[in-house]
């Protein structure tokens, strides 16, 4: 465990009778992080989150939450957890105000404090107008910003989302994700399991992709993308004449491509100086270019290089 690390998972392991769902795991969260699990059906995502917000023994190995041992401190480290409820395990005949109250008085709030902390929280997720309208009445993406409401009651440091834009449409999944952004404030942690690489993309701070119960890479969404691949400027030219003068007059190392002779390339590297004189290499031949296009590796490239390399690089920030 570092100064800046909230969660520490040490050589986890789960079995489930001879089957291992997570096997020897180690991985760290750091404070303030949005990290995004990432994994295929049956990584053991779940079975990792739940066994950080205490609902889990695991077999061997250990996992503390701001020093607390989930095992032998469970009751201190559950107090540091806001977990949102799977989708649908709300009572459907609740309204939200009800949900939020009885969960801070579950919690321990006094009746006061409770109610004043669920008005805080219908008010911060534009739910006042719908406080009272049955559960099963409300939209999926609403439902999902209850979920997210009953996590918070405790004004927990550290929120853990399993699957949470599951089910959801593109906008009330754009909106779900804005949402998150904002709670990711005051060093407010967020740990999010998703099999969804586009969600991971825009929503993770740091990313931990998970492959039958080991972590197979680790970093953030640019890291991994930059191990997979450079991002690259490709250049479409009139004709087969000015490429060559192209090639031959300009300082940056564009390279030919022998399958398309009218295009070039450049491997863009993070260097300003090398930046400026390529685009001044494209200014000088402006007439001549006829496609601009900029590409960079995705996550799925990223996925796809690990099934192909098998592991990938653990803890690129
Ligand atoms: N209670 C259980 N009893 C037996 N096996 C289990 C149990 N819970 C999970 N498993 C097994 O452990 C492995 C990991 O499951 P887990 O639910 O953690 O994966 P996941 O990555 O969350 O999957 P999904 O994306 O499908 O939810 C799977 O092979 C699963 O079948």
């Amino acid at each position: 465990m570092t100064a800046t690390s909230t969660i520490s998972v040490s050589d986890l392991t789960k079995s489930y009778g001879t089957r291992n769902a997570l096997d020897r795991l180690s991985l760290t969260v750091e404070r303030g992080s949005r990290t995004v699990v990432l994994g295929h059906n049956g990584a053991g995502k779940s079975t990792l989150l739940e066994i950080i917000a205490t609902l889990r023994t695991p077999t061997s190995g250990t996992v503390t939450v701001e020093g607390h041992d989930t095992v032998t401190h469970a009751r201190e480290a559950r107090r540091l957890i806001g977990l949102t409820p799977q989708a649908n395990a709300l009572d459907p005949l609740a309204t939200p105000t009800e949900v939020l109250t009885f969960q801070g008085v579950a919690l321990g709030l006094d009746r006061r404090v409770a109610a004043r902390r669920t008005r805080n929280l219908l008010e911060l997720f534009g739910l006042q107008d719908q406080h009272r309208t049955q559960i099963s009445k409300l939209s999926g993406g609403t439902r999902r910003k209850v979920d997210l409401a009953v996590a918070l009651v405790s004004e927990p440091p550290i929120v853990i989302l399993d699957e949470p834009t599951t089910g959801l449409d593109p906008l009330s999944r754009l909106e779900f994700w804005n949402e998150l952004r904002r709670l990711n404030q005051n060093d407010r942690t967020l740990l999010i399991s998703t099999q969804d690489l586009h969600e991971a993309d825009v929503l993770a701070t740091d990313v931990v992709v998970l492959r039958d119960g080991a972590v197979t890479a680790q970093g953030s969404p640019e890291s991994l993308k930059r191990w997979v691949g450079e991002r690259t400027l490709t250049l479409g030219l009139t004709d087969e004449l000015t490429t060559q003068t192209f090639l031959t007059s300009s300082r940056a190392p564009f390279r030919a491509e022998t399958d398309e002779p009218r295009t070039v390339r450049l491997a863009l590297s993070s260097d300003p100086e090398a930046l400026k004189t390529a685009l001044d290499d494209i200014g000088q031949f402006a007439r001549g270019i006829e496609e601009f296009r900029l590409t960079e590796p995705s996550l799925d490239d990223v996925f796809v290089a690990l099934a192909a390399r098998g592991r990938g690089p653990e803890h690129l920030r």
